[in-house]
């Protein structure tokens, strides 16, 4: 552990990274290649680290120099580019004048020299093999797992100086490199930029290849949701998308082929023979090959939007086989025609629905290829374009396409796959077959409008831009989430608003640094738990309030355990330390139990000391949050239609019903019509927490609007529509749709047919919340569920806590599909409500090898439950007799239900059941009775129990047979 005095000395990471203009990732990147050991951006840098960093980038500079005076003397084929360098240098000149070009490294001079050698076809193979299976250096490791539409920009831009032209658009990557040599001869402008753009791709891929998200979380704080973010996949996706691929075999062996004069330059001289080049055509077999391994890791398996199964084999299938001369003889008898492919004009209401990912979507959209028509043999009647509304069978693609099942067959199979007429293609493959003939796919997959809620948005990584990371303060009671919330906002509206009135509108922003935060303005687990429990995830970072006076309480755990069940990165911010008695270590040990380890002591978590009564610690608190937001890079697409989250809403008395929404996606127009839920509207007047009226508000604005028909419920999805007409059409069905859902039986997850779900692959974990009466029974009971081993399931404890299970159980419970638990304690009456309403299991049991024997046959199928349990009523003991010879009479009043004589008994105190027997005896005055029903007074006794108490709540119940 490091002294924390000298730490204050020295400067930290991120600190560097910021006196560098750099990110934080980039230094730890360049500290990890130079042995310097480090943690994360909250590392302190020791004065010879910054030394060697320096030296390191001194090092760069010279090495660049001397390449590129190398350069200057016509050695163009080996010494220009790589791409690597040429991807990342101009980042980082633009970004930082003290370490210009300093990404590019000794290693990569040494691929490049391969590249130069590679100016035949077989050798560009090998190429492409080495770069994607050589170890390589992990900032090279870093950008290629990047695929950012900055870097990208960057390096395109790279394309177009006259450096970088000067070194033949060689600058344009590993491929452009070596066509450089050849293809970019001559190379022009234009040539140079797109050899960039190609260059930049496959190397991307290389790091995909070999691991490129590995490196990337592994470059990064390890924050949970690191892995659930879909632009990490799309990055490796991206990365291996056989367009990358293709450029990279490409590139040595279009060149060699065909120089200069042809449009677009070294890629141009491809794409003649390869209508698919930016989809990856490939033109040597080991590249094919090496695009074949890379593409397990796609993610647009998965994009399978019609849900029907994909053929596996196409995918590997496109990079084995054929010769290039082949396929050049192919597409000639196809009567390929050239076709320049536009990006259609965006629409704001389109979702990018037809979009397929980064890679492909670029590949189509920008028209980066021409090809020069081939000769043609017969009368070609190929469309320009077609419409893909799914996954077709081979048959049905080249009916599309006009072409023989025969024709699409043997492409298919110079492709290395043997497929049959009835085989059916994924949309990657049509795509794929399609831009063989030469032949523009556009897909339009049908949207489910009215789940639209269900639907997850692709977009073009180029199209997503930074947004503000959305916060909530969640912690126990006082602990200081109102006041905290408050000195933020305050503190904000008096810098930033000049007597600006702050509107509560269930969420605000904050500027600091120039960058806003959304805050949710909810405190407590509502914004949280009762949102997710509805299936919206509005929240990216959690701050968890503890008080340093006061120490981990239970809701302190509740709310780690709510946020670990989401997935989002935690900051603790360990209030009060102005208060006498604080004792902020104490809290850091204490948390370590939760797995919140902080970041001086090795771990990974933020924790911040503040005061917020004060207004000690905040801004600090405000930049760890930014730092967070930098790490997990929050991004959203701005440039169409919005799509949010509503937070409140409330039917106000002036400008009737009112919805507070968290913008999520795209942007919100006054006058654009919507579904709210079940509801719709048109957005007639919209205004920020500021109170300022609002034309258009883009991803993590909240704003409150009006124009709504009816009041939608917090949690409700929330989408723009282009007309009025269909929002309502949309808005009826879902009503109809959820009256219909709420009368069937539910989804959730119960021990009865967990069985069910288990052999439908529908679950892997079983999710359970304990609650007992005493930790160690807790703690025991976790173990050995925990324990239970059936194949392909597992339990997973979400939580567990001590005391009578509380209704925030029920909505952690109905939130993450758990099953609750209950030893030797019971539901409290708001909780039991909740429960029914939601539908959430709660199992009650008093002998845990019971609850052991319960979930383990529930998994294994075998549950069979012969009895179960009716409730007949409740009575509240009101005075305590004891009589001799009888024992024990509590004088009851029945509060529900009835008391019946013989029932099976409950005796409940505090929550807690201290007995489970039979009643004895159940007397109306001094006569036996029968029954007792609600609201009357009565006396019951207990078999073999007499410690009955005032206050104690008697439960009577009876168990029936269940049909199975
Ligand atoms: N000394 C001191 N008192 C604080 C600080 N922060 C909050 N308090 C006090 O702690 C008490 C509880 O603060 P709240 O902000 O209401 O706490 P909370 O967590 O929002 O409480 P609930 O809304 O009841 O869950 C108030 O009296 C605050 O004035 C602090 O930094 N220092």
């Amino acid at each position: 552990m490091t002294n924390k005095q000298d730490n204050k000395d020295k400067t930290r990471v991120y600190e560097y990274a910021k006196s560098l203009n750099m990110s934080s990732k980039e230094i730890i990147t360049i500290l990890k290649r130079l042995n310097i050991p480090v943690n994360n951006h909250m590392s302190v840098m020791e004065n010879d680290a910054v030394d060697k960093v320096e030296k390191f980038f001194r090092d760069i500079k010279a090495n660049a120099a001397a390449k590129r005076a190398a350069t200057d003397g016509g050695n163009v084929s080996s010494t220009t580019t790589n791409q690597k360098p040429a991807s990342q240098a101009p980042a980082q000149e633009n970004k930082n004048a003290a370490a210009p070009a300093s990404k590019p490294a000794a290693p990569e001079q040494t691929t490049s020299g391969q590249s130069a050698q590679a100016s035949n076809q077989t050798s560009a193979q090998g190429q492409s093999q080495s770069q994607s299976q050589s170890p390589r250096r992990s900032d090279d490791q870093y950008v290629a797992s990047r695929p950012q539409p900055g870097r990208d920009q960057r390096s395109g831009g790279q394309g177009h100086r006259p450096s970088s032209q000067g070194s033949s658009g060689g600058q344009g990557g590993y491929q452009g490199q070596r066509s450089g040599g050849q293809g970019s001869g001559g190379g022009q402008g234009g040539q140079g930029q797109r050899q960039g753009y190609q260059g930049q791709r496959p190397s991307g891929q290389g790091g995909s290849g070999q691991g490129g998200q590995g490196q990337r979380s592994g470059d990064r704080p390890p924050y949970r949701s690191n892995d659930q973010r879909p632009n990490q996949s799309g990055g490796g996706g991206y990365n291996s998308r056989p367009g990358g691929q293709g450029g990279q075999g490409q590139g040595g062996n279009r060149s060699g082929n065909n120089s200069g004069p042809r449009p677009g330059g070294s890629s141009g001289g491809q794409m003649a023979s390869s209508p698919s080049a930016n989809s990856g055509r490939p033109q040597g077999g080991a590249n094919r090959s090496s695009a074949g391994n890379n593409r397990p890791n796609r993610p647009f398996d998965n994009r399978n939007q019609s849900g029907r199964p994909v053929i596996q084999e196409a995918k590997p299938q496109f990079h084995v086989g054929a010769s290039a001369a082949e396929l050049d003889e192919a597409a000639a008898r196809a009567g390929v025609k050239t076709q320049k492919k536009t990006k259609p004009t965006p629409n704001r209401f389109d979702d990018n629905k037809g979009k397929r990912g980064p890679g492909g979507q670029r590949g189509n959209a920008r028209g980066r290829y021409q090809q020069e028509t081939v000769k043609k043999e017969k009368i070609d009647n190929t469309p320009k374009k077609i419409i893909v509304r799914g996954t077709m069978t081979v048959g049905e693609t080249a009916k599309l396409l006009h072409k023989d099942a025969s024709e699409v067959i043997k492409k298919l199979l110079f492709l290395g796959t043997m497929a049959t007429i009835n085989q059916e293609l994924d949309l990657d493959a049509i795509q794929l077959i399609s831009s063989e003939f030469g032949v523009e796919v556009e897909v339009k997959i049908k949207v489910e409008e009215d789940n639209f809620e269900t639907i997850e948005e692709v977009d073009d990584e180029a199209d997503l831009l930074e947004r503000p990371p959305v916060v909530t303060i969640m912690g126990h009671v006082d602990h200081g989430k109102t006041t905290l919330l408050d000195a933020i906002r305050s503190t904000n509206v008096t810098e930033g608003e000049a007597g600006g009135i702050t509107q509560h509108i269930g969420a605000y922003q904050v500027e600091v640094n120039q960058k806003k935060i959304t805050f949710l303005d909810t405190p407590g687990h509502e914004a949280f738990t009762t949102m997710r429990a509805r299936g919206a995830q509005v929240t990216d970072i959690t701050i968890i309030v503890v008080a340093a006076d006061d120490g981990i309480m239970p809701q302190t755990v509740e709310a780690i355990n709510h946020a670990k069940a989401a997935n989002v990165p935690i900051i603790v911010a360990v209030n009060k330390i102005d208060k006498e008695g604080a004792n902020p270590d104490q809290i850091k040990q204490a948390m370590t139990a939760y797995e919140l380890v902080p970041e001086e002591w090795g771990g990974d978590t933020i924790f911040c000391e503040i005061s917020a009564k004060q207004r000690i610690g905040l801004e600090n608190l405000l930049e760890m949050i930014l730092l967070v937001a930098e790490v997990q890079e929050y991004k959203a697409n701005p440039n169409k239609r919005a799509r949010g989250t509503v937070i409140e809403a409330e039917l106000d008395k002036g400008r009737g019903p009112v919805a507070r929404i968290l913008i999520q996606h795209g942007t919100l127009k006054v006058g654009d019509s919507f579904v709210a839920g079940v509801n719709f509207g048109r957005v007639r007047a919209m205004v920020n927490d500021k109170g300022k009226r609002l034309k258009e508000a883009g991803p993590s604005t909240p704003v409150e609007i009006t124009g709504l028909t009816e009041v939608p419920q917090a949690g409700d999805p929330f989408l723009a529509y282009e007309d009025e007409r269909k929002a309502r059409d949309i808005a009826e069905r879902r009503a109809t749709a959820l009256r219909q859902s709420e009368m069937t039986a539910n989804s959730r997850v119960t021990l009865d047919d967990l069985f069910k779900h288990i052999k439908d692959g529908e679950i892997k974990d079983l999710n359970v919340i304990i609650k007992g009466d005493v930790q160690g029974s807790v703690e025991a009971l976790k173990s050995s569920l925990e324990k239970i081993e059936v194949e392909g399931v597992r339990v997973k404890t979400l939580h567990i806590g001590v005391g009578a299970i509380t209704e925030s159980d029920i909505i952690l419970a109905s939130a993450s599909n758990a099953i609750i638990i209950g030893f030797n304690v019971r539901p409290e009456p708001a909780a039991k409500t909740t429960a029914d309403q939601e539908k959430v299991d709660i199992r009650l049991h008093n002998i845990i090898y019971n609850v052991i024997e319960e979930i383990e046959q529930a998994m294994k199928g075998m549950l069979d439950p012969v009895f179960k349990e009716v409730a007949l009523g409740s009575a509240e003991v009101r005075n305590v007799f004891k009589i001799t010879g009888a024992g024990t009479i509590a004088g009851c009043m029945i509060t529900n239900g009835k008391i019946v004589r013989n029932a099976q008994a409950r005796l409940v105190r505090g929550g807690i059941v201290v007995y489970e027997g039979k009643i004895d005896s159940l007397k109306r005055f001094k006569d036996d009775a029968k029954e007792v029903a609600q609201g009357y007074e009565c006396g019951i006794s207990l078999e073999r129990y007499h410690d009955i108490k005032e206050g104690d709540v008697i439960e009577a119940f009876i168990m029936e047979t269940v049909e199975r």
